[in-house]
């Protein structure tokens, strides 16, 4: 089984906030990930909007709904009345819990299941109500899949933040990997699907794969709009030179 690609759109979103300007245009470069490939797009709303504006996402569901029909729709965030106000008006396939303070500038860890298992189950049994996925974001551990699974999560989400991280040092790496390695055949075991994201690259990405047959989605933003600059910056040097000459 192949691991589908959900781009996450928050690195282009905060490019295009330096500027109140409609450009790098989220819904043309979410249209451009999907037509490429890509089985859904990820958005990442956080309180002060810095990166995804709120008014971002109904454009977003109408693209994929309209477009798209076979794409999927992955929300993520921390479960405030706000956040889940708005995962209820826009509908997502998924949506993904993290644990994330408003102060954090990234994501960095997973849910303490055990601390949080009563915060939790009530919102994942509303949000399983609406008919919507739930994925719990998880720090790779092999308690955690169990975990999760009794609390009514569809799929666990493996924080790949320190694997990716550790891209140059293959020891702490190779640590990493193996720590995910482990989490994922818990999940196996437990009956709990494995998604993973955070900081995954094209480098990074084959190992993973290879050590996590059961890995069903990843999300990637960050590495991948890197790479989407890098490749396309020869065609935009080339397209603003003919456009000097015309
Ligand atoms: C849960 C997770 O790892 C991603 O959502 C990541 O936090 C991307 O969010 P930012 O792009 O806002 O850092
Ligand atoms: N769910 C994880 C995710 O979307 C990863 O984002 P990024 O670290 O690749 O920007």
């Amino acid at each position: 089984m192949t691991a589908s690609l959900s781009v996450n759109l928050n690195a282009i979103a905060m490019l295009r906030n330096r500027r109140d300007l409609p450009w790098p245009n989220v819904i043309s470069l979410g249209r451009i990930a999907l037509a490429a490939g890509a089985s859904g797009l990820t958005v990442h709303p956080r309180p002060d909007e810095r990166h995804i504006r709120f008014s971002d996402l109904p454009a977003i569901r109408a693209l994929i709904d309209d477009e798209f029909p076979q794409a999927e729709f992955n929300i993520e965030g921390y479960p405030t009345p706000e956040f889940l106000g708005l995962v209820a008006a826009n509908e997502p396939e998924q949506v993904t819990l993290v644990p994330d303070d408003p102060a954090q500038s990234t994501s960095d860890h997973g849910w303490n299941l055990e601390r949080d298992a009563e915060f939790l189950r009530p919102i994942i049994s509303r949000l399983k109500a609406q008919g919507i996925r739930v994925s719990l974001f998880i720090d790779p551990h092999p308690d955690a899949p169990a975990m999760a699974k009794v609390l009514g999560a569809d799929r666990v989400e493996l924080y790949t933040g320190p694997y990716g991280g550790a891209h140059d040092d293959p020891r702490l790496q190779a640590s990493e990997l193996a720590k995910l390695e482990s989490t994922a055949l818990a999940a196996a075991k437990a009956v709990i699907a494995v998604n993973a994201g955070h900081d995954l690259t094209v480098a990074n990405l084959a190992a993973l794969v290879k050590k996590m047959p059961n890995l069903v989605e990843v999300s990637i933003g960050h590495g991948l709009t890197a790479d989407a600059l890098v490749h396309g910056m020869s065609g935009a040097v080339e397209r603003f030179l003919n456009a000097l000459q015309a």
